[in-house]
């Protein structure tokens, strides 16, 4: 029985870009910098906040200190934008409809600040059941290390190799495959295809009724 499925949440189960653009321009802004363009966030995001900037500032390197303070800006303005224009991606809901009543264990496994992914869950994905919420913890690496997934299989009580992991970048795909899961390549999300085929898609799927028809079967 492989009825497991972990989600990435940013690009994957939620369309978050517009809010962390608003957040992320907003820290820039306020530190006399310039602001980023909505599109380039979808490659600036992925691998957690103190990144984020680090990323926006990639041609223009800033100290940590000052990194650390674009952060701060970001999270005191995110805890109040990060429900202004986020929604699922469309056939979401269904899919996590179909996925419940088909008896899926499922659990979410992101970067984004463990605090900012439960009030998203809470937020917007209240009428499913998921088992486990993380986001990215004090002292827990984040992905693309296996150790969050890992934890989710023992917390779930299954092997790696029964569970189902969909995201929409490399990171999620490699975190799929250092923990030896199934690696579910989303193409409605933040990146292109290329991407998540180089970094070990095993599957990819162009939207959420395609996971449906992938997994109708298991
Ligand atoms: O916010 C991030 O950096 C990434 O979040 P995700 O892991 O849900 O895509």
């Amino acid at each position: 029985m492989k009825k497991n499925i972990v989600f990435d949440l940013d690009g994957t189960l939620l369309d978050t870009l517009e809010d962390i653009a608003i957040s992320a321009n907003f820290a820039l802004v306020s530190l006399g910098f310039e602001a980023q363009e909505r599109e380039k966030y979808r490659y600036f995001v992925g691998e957690g906040v103190f990144k984020l900037f680090e990323n926006i500032f990639a041609s223009n390197p800033q100290t940590p200190e000052r990194i650390q303070e674009a952060v701060t800006l970001f999270q005191s303005h995110y805890a109040k934008q990060f429900n202004q224009n986020t929604k699922l991606y469309d056939g979401i809901s269904k899919m996590l409809t179909f996925l419940q009543k088909r008896g899926f264990k499922m659990a979410i496994l992101s970067n984004k600040p463990d605090s900012f992914t439960k009030m998203c869950a809470m937020k917007y994905l209240r009428e499913w059941k998921f088992d486990v919420v993380f986001g990215a913890r004090e002292g827990i690496p984040r992905k693309p290390n296996p150790e969050g997934a890992l934890e989710i299989c023992s917390l779930l009580h299954v092997k790696p190799d029964a569970c189902y992991y969909v995201g929409d970048t490399m990171i999620d795909m490699q975190t799929a495959n250092n923990a030896g899961m199934i690696a579910l390549g989303a193409l409605w999300g933040f990146r292109e295809e290329a991407e998540l085929k180089e970094h070990g898609a095993k599957y990819l799927v162009k939207n959420p009724s395609d996971v449906i028809k992938l997994l109708a079967e298991v």
